[in-house]
């Protein structure tokens, strides 16, 4: 089991960026080390430039790092799998093929995957976005939302090691975005790493750890748990004390701990809520 969490994780060892600025270099993200093991569950939440991308895009070595490295362990050395893609906040980065259904092919026939399985990948991944029926469509004609769907297709049918949504469902409605969360919750279950980079706090219901940044730095690095509800003697959660609002189902159970009341488990969806509510006498 211990072998099986050291494979395929990302480990940022002393990692900073600076990039170029107006009378010299920004920092966009000070030194940080950060384990990342196989097959969990990370999300990443801040502000608006607290520099959630530029973590991506390290994570990913598409940045190199100005201090420190960032060390992939156990990279599947011969397999056509790529060990990590993001799919970006910005859908109009990746567009490569003349059709929806070619688009996705690109990244399949680009890493090499045996010619016999690309079709039913690619029309696996479109089907699981909900885009099967644009297959033929150009993606210039697509709306953002579709566009983030048709770059999400193509990521997730090259069954990456680790998958980094990239605040990927800014743009969609909430049953697209649903439907995108939920192919990410079965990769999870396959084992795949999933770093989930959102405002929304209501995207956290399935993060099994939580990393809030602040100008480039980590303020906090926990448990969903220890991130929304205060610690016995604690005035407030993390969350709350970081700026943050707590989805609807943690606000409400937290109003009714005030009030005395026992919940267990501790919900974060309205389902567990309701769940925690009625085993109540
Ligand atoms: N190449 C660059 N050169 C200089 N500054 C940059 C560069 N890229 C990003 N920045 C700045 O670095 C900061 C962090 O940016 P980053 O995109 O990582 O933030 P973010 O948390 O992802 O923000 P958002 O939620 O708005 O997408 C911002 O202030 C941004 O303006």
């Amino acid at each position: 089991m211990e072998n099986k969490m050291k494979a395929s994780s990302i480990d940022l060892q002393g990692v900073s960026y600076a990039a170029a600025a107006a009378g010299g270099t920004k920092t966009l993200l000070q030194e940080t080390d950060m384990h990342i093991p196989k097959g969990q569950w990370l999300a990443i939440v801040g502000a608006n430039g607290s520099g959630k991308s530029t973590l991506a895009k390290l994570m990913a070595k598409l940045y190199p790092a100005t201090t420190g490295t960032v060390v992939y362990s156990n990279q599947p050395g011969a397999s056509y799998r790529p060990f990590v893609q993001i799919i970006f906040q910005n859908p109009d980065v990746q567009m490569m093929g003349e059709t929806v259904y070619e688009d996705v092919r690109f990244g399949l026939d680009n890493y090499g995957f045996p010619s016999g399985e690309i079709h039913g990948l690619a029309m696996n991944a479109l089907d699981k976005v909900g885009l099967t029926a644009l297959a033929d469509a150009s993606p210039a004609v697509l709306s953002g939302g579709q566009k983030q769907l048709l770059q999400a297709a193509g990521c997730l049918a090259v069954q990456p090691e680790v998958l980094i949504f990239d605040e990927a469902a800014s743009m969609l409605d909430p049953m697209s975005r649903q439907r995108l969360l939920q192919a990410a919750r079965s990769l999870h279950v396959e084992g795949t790493t999933i770093v989930w980079i959102t405002q929304l706090l209501d995207e956290l219901e399935a993060s099994e750890r939580i990393v809030a940044l602040e100008s480039g730095a980590i303020v906090f690095d926990g448990s969903r748990e220890t991130f929304f509800y205060p610690r016995s003697g604690e005035v407030g959660s993390a969350c709350e004390r970081l700026g943050f609002s707590p989805p609807y189902a943690v606000q409400l159970a937290l109003e009714l701990m005030k009030r005395g009341r026992r919940l267990h488990p501790l919900p974060f969806s309205i389902e567990e809520l309701g769940k925690a509510v009625s085993a109540w006498e």
